[in-house]
């Protein structure tokens, strides 16, 4: 069994994370319960800030946070000196009421609103990544009105294939976000921004996909940019002081994934853009990255409780959680895989071959196929490992099931970040239906 951060087993035969017992928390907060392991998010981030320093390249490494967004995580990542992504109106207010520094909040999104770019320029963010030439001139009407120049990343579109999920891929030339580059549409996007009066170009950005573990993606991604650059400059004298290369960077879900450590991620892409800018004799620029999976994804682990087990003779074992796509729609909407133990009985040996299911009404509800694990009934509780990024926050209230709570575990000690969601939350937004029917009264 592979154990990541600080998970291991303690001498009950429980799983433990930061120290903490998972099924004393379990029986403290409920099920299901997503444990971050608040070290290893420290790890990760301290192990791209400190690469990056001793490369010697000034950088800004912003936490996407849509991979998991809630005002501690945000304290978090403010208190390890990360910058932020954040793509709606919903992520930034989060981000104001954790008290981020707004200077080194960034914005992201393909449609951002009137109202979300206004929001943005009103708390002077740091920088508005642009997606596209609405974008361009609603920014340049608001920053007038509001008599603010916003610094501004065009984002573009290398025209790079990633290896990885259809639906995660982003950098490829037919995509929704950005501006393309192959077309010239990007550089049309620049010659219309260095001659807008609130809008200070930074430099261009790109992200080219989720969960990659090969650094060639990056690579030739991050030559393409800089190939733009040099030409931009010869041509429109436009010199980027920012080049933002995204995130994506894979993390180990089960043993079909390589990754490397973030430390490697980091040195041989920006290693090879050295080599790539000194060959074209440009000037470093600072280099910005936005991880979101590898920050948080592997420190993020899911206590369930085992629920009902329906055998089909000769062909399949399912066994139940208390949870499922309410909680973890990646397995549905990606077949994402997962690894999970017995939380109550880590060190015994596995006797049967089960398939995870989830409690929602949809047979397509499946958390884990064929898991092999020790015969488990209604008194065990099940961890899925892996479940930090993209799954609290892609949590849903389909069925009506309430939304899991969320516990930050270090050094031996639990807090609660997230109250579990009640039925009273559920129906907070309702409103009695008013009845217009005659036949009725
Ligand atoms: C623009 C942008 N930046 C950063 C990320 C974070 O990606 P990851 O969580 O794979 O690091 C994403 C999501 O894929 C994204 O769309
Ligand atoms: N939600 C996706 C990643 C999307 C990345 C956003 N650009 C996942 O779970 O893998």
């Amino acid at each position: 069994m592979y154990f990541h951060g600080t998970s291991q087993v303690n001498d009950r035969g429980h799983l433990e994370i930061g120290g903490v017992d998972t099924i004393e928390l379990a029986h403290q907060y409920g099920t299901p319960l997503y444990v971050y392991d608040v070290a290893l998010i420290r790890e990760r981030a301290r192990g791209f800030q400190t690469t990056f320093k001793n490369m010697g390249v000034k950088a800004q490494v912003a936490y996407a946070s849509k991979a998991f967004s809630s005002i501690a995580m945000f304290q978090l990542a403010k208190e390890e000196g990360l910058s932020l992504d954040v793509v709606s109106g919903g992520e930034l207010f989060t981000a104001l009421v954790a008290d981020f520094p707004v200077e080194r909040i960034h914005f992201h999104g393909n449609n951002k609103s009137y109202e979300e770019l206004e929001m943005a320029v009103q708390k002077k963010i740091g920088c508005v990544v642009v997606d596209n030439f609405l974008e361009l001139d609603l920014l340049q009407e608001i920053c007038e009105k509001n008599d603010y120049i916003m610094p501004i990343l065009l984002r573009v579109t290398p025209g790079i294939e990633a290896h990885t999920h259809d639906y995660i891929l982003t950098g490829q030339e037919d995509s929704k976000f950005g501006f393309d580059l192959q077309s010239g549409q990007a550089k049309e996007a620049m010659e219309i921004a260095v001659k807008r009066s609130h809008l200070d170009i930074l430099g261009i950005h790109c992200h080219i996909g989720s969960q990659i573990f090969e650094t060639t993606g990056f690579k030739m991604a991050a030559e393409k940019l800089f190939d733009t650059l040099k030409e931009w400059k010869e041509e429109s004298g436009f010199e980027a002081r920012v080049v933002n290369l995204g995130g994506g960077f894979g993390i180990r879900y089960t043993e079909e994934d390589s990754p490397i450590p973030v430390s490697r991620y980091v040195e041989e892409i920006i290693g090879d853009v050295q080599t790539h800018v000194k060959k074209l004799n440009m000037k470093m620029p600072e280099i910005w990255i936005e991880p979101g999976r590898s920050l948080v994804g592997d420190a993020g682990t899911t206590i369930y409780s085992v629920g009902s087990k329906k055998e089909i003779p000769n062909i399949r074992q399912y066994l139940a959680i208390d949870g499922g796509m309410s909680d973890n729609i990646r397995p549905a909407l990606y077949q994402a895989k997962y690894e999970a133990v017995l939380a109550n009985r880590v060190n015994d040996k596995a006797e049967e071959t089960v398939s995870i299911a989830g409690k929602c009404c949809e047979s397509g509800d499946m958390l884990i196929w064929d898991l092999p694990l020790p015969k488990a009934n209604h008194e065990d509780y099940l961890a899925v490992f892996c479940t930090g990024a993209y799954g609290y926050s892609m949590a849903n209230n389909y069925n009506r099931i309430t939304r899991p709570a969320v516990v930050f575990v270090e050094d031996g000690e639990a807090q609660l970040v997230i109250k579990r969601e009640s039925f009273e939350d559920l129906i907070r937004l309702d409103l009695p239906f008013q009845s217009k029917s005659k036949i009725l009264k």
